[in-house]
């Protein structure tokens, strides 16, 4: 018996997105086929790059073919969610979401996490680009080696074209602030500069912009979460109580300003012995998970302390692209690609706020 296109599509219809709760064939089932041998191929379109829910979905859709005596072959695709219209976003129409990194003090490696981030969703086939807004420590481009173009302006001179680093679209405040002279440059003509890079930027078609915010909740910060349309931000944080204190000063500031926070990143989370693979937590254990329950939102990962990292960042070949297979480009993969799925979320079924405003004042 040969089966039709609207019997896939009936057999489909009460299949759910498990991110989302919709049903799937609103908008993620296209391009249903039958071949000669009357067996059905169709795309489905996952809402983010690295889906940790796919093989969920995909059981799901096989069960609800096989409760028809049907099956089929499916194409996976990705469809990022355009972010809900907001005022402020129309500075960035050709981008989807923005992921802003930030972080309640220096050195707890947010440059690290937006860069790995940023390196892992382009590798798992989302459009990215990544803006360095560190304006104290404009680290991004050393951390991605050496460009395949430099920035520029166009011929007519209104508009920039970012620099490429490993296929992904990059600008920084390192490209227009000589090391020695950010002190001078620090205040109105930094926000000018990047008013700039948001407004005159040819990014193109861009799923995710990760943007490397400075550390702390200083005025520069406050006036740089209000000039970026953030769709949402991440927190990293390192175990200890003393940074967890900062954090949570940090995602206050972000609550004031309606920016969700999807999520928390615990860096140097734990040490593995390279002989014996025991994992030892260094400097404390599990303060990003209770910080990230405080806050209800995700802990999107604990990332370990260790050499291949800094190397990478030193080296400029982040470790997700200099060593794929290893444990450490894993634990920031999976990073990236649970702060995806919570953006792609936010904008398919609409922002939920951190709960830490009724608990912190
Ligand atoms: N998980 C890790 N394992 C080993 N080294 C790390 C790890 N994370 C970050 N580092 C190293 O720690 C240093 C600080 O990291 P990074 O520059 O990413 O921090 P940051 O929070 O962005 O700092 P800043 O406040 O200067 O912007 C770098 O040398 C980096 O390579």
């Amino acid at each position: 018996m040969s089966v039709t296109v609207e019997q896939v599509l009936a057999a489909l219809s009460g299949v759910k997105d498990p991110a989302t709760g919709r049903e799937i064939v609103a908008d993620q089932v296209s391009d249903v086929r039958i071949d000669a041998a009357g067996e059905a191929t169709f795309k489905i379109d996952l809402i983010s790059p690295g889906f940790p829910l796919r093989e969920a979905l995909e059981a799901s859709v096989v069960a609800a073919l096989a409760a028809r005596n049907l099956r089929g072959t499916i194409e996976w695709g990705l469809k990022v969610p355009q972010k809900p219209a907001r005022q402020d976003l129309n500075r960035l129409p050709t981008v989807k979401n923005v992921l802003a990194v930030a972080a309640g003090k220096g050195g707890v490696g947010k440059s690290t996490v937006s860069v790995n981030t940023a390196m892992a969703l382009h590798r798992l086939g989302a459009k990215v680009a990544l803006l360095d807004a560190d304006i104290y420590g404009p680290s991004v481009p050393k951390m991605l080696g050496t460009p395949e173009r430099e920035t520029s302006t166009t011929l007519s001179g209104d508009r920039i074209s970012p620099a490429l680093y490993r296929g992904i679209p990059v600008m920084s405040v390192a490209f227009f602030v000589e090391p020695g002279n950010a002190v001078v440059w620090r205040g109105p003509m930094i926000h000018k500069l990047l008013k700039q890079f948001l407004e005159d930027v040819e990014w193109g078609e861009i799923d995710y912009l990760i943007v490397d915010l400075p550390p702390g909740t200083g005025d520069a910060q406050l006036s740089l979460a209000q000039l970026i349309p953030i769709t949402g931000s991440i927190m990293v944080t390192t175990p200890q109580e003393v940074a967890l204190i900062d954090v949570r000063r940090a995602v206050n500031m972000f609550n004031k300003l309606e920016v969700p926070v999807v999520g928390v990143v615990e860096n140097m989370s734990y040490y593995v012995c390279p002989s014996c693979g025991h994992h030892d937590a260094i400097f404390a254990s599990g303060g990003g998970v209770a910080l990230a329950r405080e806050l209800g939102v995700d802990l999107l990962g604990q990332v370990p302390i260790d050499n291949k990292i800094s190397y990478g960042g030193e080296s400029g070949v982040p470790v997700v692209e200099g060593a794929p297979a290893s444990e450490q480009a894993k634990a920031l993969t999976d990073v990236a690609a649970r702060a995806a799925l919570a953006l792609s979320k936010l904008s398919a079924t609409g922002p939920k706020r951190s709960s830490l405003l009724r608990t912190v004042t």
